[in-house]
C-alpha cells in the first residue's frame, strides 16, 4: 500500500514513556519483581495495615475459609501470583481468588489439556463441528500462524484495503457524492451483536475527542431509535459513511437498519450506493446486494471468525481506522498478549489465570456472577462487550460428550467508581453470587494536565482510593476479585484486554469440556421471532379478506 497515515501506522508504545506520579518505586521493596504495578502496591501497604479479619460480618462457607486473612500471608500470596507483562505493562493480580495449593494441582492436567486444544485451534482444527469451521481470530494479528498461506494473504491483503480505505476517506480523496468540495464526516454503522459491540466498545475507549469521522450506531430493529440515529446526522446525512456490518448478511434486524437508511436517503435525494459499505462474508446476501447495487466498497468477513471475536477483523478494524485510531498498535497489542497466552506454564499465562478463577470462584458451572468493573469511563463498554464474548460462548446446554450441562458464567458490570453509588451496596453485604473483576487504569490524564484539587491529592487519587477501598471492603467480607491493571488506555492495551479474554474464554470452555464456538440457543430465539412474523402476515391477510 503506498501510504499509510497515522491511524494504520505502528509504533513504540507511548506507555513505555509513561512515568506516572505517586507510584511508589519498585526498588524500594526487596520483595518485589522489577515491574509491580506501582498503585497495587498501595493497596497491598493498606491491607497490610488494616485488619481484614475483624471486617467479616457473614459466616465463612467452606469455600470462603480459604480467604487468606492474614495481611502477611496476603501479599506474599499477591507476590507469588502477580503476573506481569512487561512490555504490554499489563498485571494481572489473582491474590483475592483464594484457589488452594490442592485445587491449582488438580486443575493443573486440564489446564495442559486445554492448551493443546488452544494449539490445535491455532493450527486449523476444526473448532466448530456444528458449523463445520475453523476458529482462527488469533491468526488476525498474526497472519503468519494461519494454516495455509491462501489464508494469510487474504488477512494481510484486507488489512492492506482497510488502511488504504481509510486513508483515502480521511484525507477526501473519496469524497462524498454530493457533497464534492467537503470529506465524510461522519460514520453510521449498522450491525448487531459480534457486528456491534466491539465496534462501540472500541469506540467509546479510543477515538479521540475530535476524530476524523464521528461514529453513530444502528444496532437494533426499534424503529424509534434508528429514526433519533438519522434525525441527528441531519444534513450531514450527505457526508455520512453507511457501514453495514454483518457476518451472515441475512440478520433481520441489520437488514430492517439498511431498509430504514436506504429510505431516508431517498427521503434525502440522496444516492445510498455512493455512500454504503459493506462488511460480510463473500456471497451472502449483504454481500451480492453490495455488489449489484454497486456500493462504495465491500470488506470480507472471514468465515474462521465468530462474530463475537471479530474486533480485529475488517468488522472491527475498519471502523476504528476511520476514527483515527491506530488499528496496527491494537493488533501489535493482541499478538503479544497472544504470545504470552501459549505459555504453558499457568503461574505465566495471563488467560489460563483468568479461567483458573472464574473456575474456582463460579465451582465451574457458574454458580457466581462475573462483576466487571472498570475505573475508567473510556472502558464503560467493556463489561456489555464481555457479555457477549462470555456468555454466548459459554451458556451450553450440552457439553462435547453430549450430556446436559446448562454451563455459563454471567456478566455484568458499568464502571467505578459511579456503581460504588448504585449497587455496591449489595456486593458487599448483600446476596453472595459473585467475583468481581476490577480494571485498573494507572495513568489519570495526559502528562502536564493533573492538577491537585485537595492539597496533595487529584481527582485521580479519589478514583484510585475509591478502587482499592471498594476491593477491600468487599474482600474483607470474603468477596473475591480478580484485578486487571494496564498503564494506559492505548490501542495497544485496548487490543491485549480483547486478546486476554477471548483467550481466557477459549481455556474456560475447555476446561468445562464444552464447545464456545457455535450459539445454537440464538437460532431458537430467531426461530421464534419468524415464526411470529409469519402469524402476523396471515392474521393480516385474514383481516383483510374480511373487510
Ligand atoms: O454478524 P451477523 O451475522 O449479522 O450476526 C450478528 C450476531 O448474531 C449472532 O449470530 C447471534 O446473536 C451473533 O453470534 C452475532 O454476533
Amino acid at each position: 500500500m503506498a501510504s499509510i497515515s497515522g491511524f494504520c501506522s505502528s509504533s513504540s508504545s507511548p506507555a513505555a514513556a509513561l512515568k506516572p506520579r505517586r507510584l511508589i518505586s519498585p526498588q524500594k521493596s526487596p520483595l518485589l519483581r522489577p515491574i509491580v504495578a506501582p498503585r497495587t502496591l498501595v493497596s497491598v501497604a493498606r491491607d497490610i495495615s488494616a485488619d481484614l479479619s475483624t471486617n467479616s460480618s457473614i459466616p465463612l462457607s467452606p469455600k470462603s475459609a480459604a480467604i487468606e486473612k492474614d495481611p502477611v500471608n496476603l501479599w506474599r500470596r499477591y507476590v507469588e501470583w502477580l503476573y506481569q507483562h512487561k512490555e504490554l505493562g499489563l498485571y494481572l493480580d489473582v491474590s483475592r481468588i483464594s484457589f488452594t495449593d490442592e485445587f491449582f494441582d488438580s486443575m493443573e492436567p486440564r489446564l495442559q489439556k486445554a492448551f493443546l486444544h488452544m494449539k490445535e485451534l491455532e493450527k486449523g482444527a476444526i473448532a466448530n463441528p456444528d458449523e463445520g469451521r475453523m476458529v482462527g481470530h488469533y491468526w488476525l494479528r498474526n497472519p503468519k500462524m494461519a494454516p495455509n498461506s491462501f489464508l494469510r494473504l487474504q488477512i494481510e491483503n484486507t488489512l492492506e484495503a482497510i488502511c488504504d480505505f481509510a486513508d483515502k476517506i480521511i484525507s477526501g480523496q473519496i469524497k462524498p457524492p454530493s457533497f464534492p468540495e467537503g470529506r465524510f464526516t461522519q460514520i453510521l454503522s449498522v450491525g448487531i451483536g459480534g457486528s456491534a459491540l466491539g465496534p462501540q466498545f472500541v469506540a467509546e475507549a479510543l477515538a479521540p475527542d475530535n476524530p476524523p469521522l464521528k461514529i453513530r450506531f444502528i444496532d437494533n430493529t426499534d424503529p424509534a431509535g434508528i429514526d433519533h440515529q438519522i434525525a441527528q446526522l441531519g444534513p450531514e446525512l450527505a457526508s455520512t459513511l453507511v457501514i453495514v456490518i454483518s457476518k451472515s448478511g441475512g440478520t433481520p434486524e441489520t437488514r430492517n437498519g439498511l431498509l430504514e437508511v436506504q429510505k431516508a436517503f431517498r427521503d434525502a435525494g440522496l444516492d445510498f450506493a455512493k455512500q454504503g459499505v459493506a462488511i460480510t462474508q463473500q456471497n451472502s446476501l449483504l454481500d451480492n446486494t453490495a455488489r449489484i447495487e454497486g456500493w462504495l466498497a465491500r470488506f470480507p468477513m472471514f468465515d474462521w471468525v465468530g462474530g463475537r471475536t471479530s474486533e480485529m477483523s475488517a468488522v472491527g478494524l475498519l471502523p476504528a481506522a476511520l476514527q483515527g485510531i491506530d488499528i496496527r498498535e491494537m493488533l501489535a497489542g493482541a499478538a503479544l498478549m497472544d504470545e504470552a497466552n501459549r505459555n504453558t506454564e499457568v503461574k505465566n499465562n495471563p488467560a489460563a489465570l483468568l479461567a483458573l478463577c472464574w473456575y474456582w470462584a463460579s465451582d465451574g458451572v457458574g454458580s457466581k456472577d462475573m462483576v466487571v468493573l472498570p475505573y475508567k469511563d473510556s472502558l464503560l463498554l467493556f463489561s456489555r462487550y464481555l457479555q457477549q464474548l462470555v456468555m454466548e460462548s459459554l451458556g451450553k446446554e450440552f457439553d462435547l460428550d453430549g450430556n446436559r450441562v446448562n454451563q455459563g458464567l454471567s456478566v455484568y458490570g458499568n464502571k467505578g467508581s459511579t456503581d460504588q453509588h448504585a449497587y455496591i451496596q449489595q456486593l458487599r453485604e448483600g446476596v453472595h453470587n459473585f467475583f468481581v473483576t476490577f480494571i485498573e487504569v494507572l495513568r489519570d490524564r495526559p502528562p502536564g494536565h493533573d492538577w491537585e484539587l485537595e492539597p496533595g491529592v487529584t481527582c485521580g487519587d479519589y478514583l484510585f482510593g475509591m478502587l482499592q477501598g471498594t476491593r477491600s471492603a468487599l474482600y474483607g467480607n470474603n468477596r473475591e476479585s480478580i484485578s486487571v491493571t494496564v498503564q494506559e488506555v492505548t490501542p495497544r492495551s485496548v487490543g491485549a484486554l480483547i486478546a486476554l479474554y477471548e483467550r481466557a474464554v477459549g481455556i474456560y470452555a475447555s476446561l468445562v469440556n464444552i464447545n464456545a464456538y457455535h450459539q445454537p440457543g440464538v437460532e431458537a430465539g430467531k426461530k421464534a421471532a419468524g415464526e411470529v412474523l409469519a402469524l402476523q402476515k396471515r392474521v393480516l391477510a385474514v383481516l383483510n379478506e374480511a373487510s
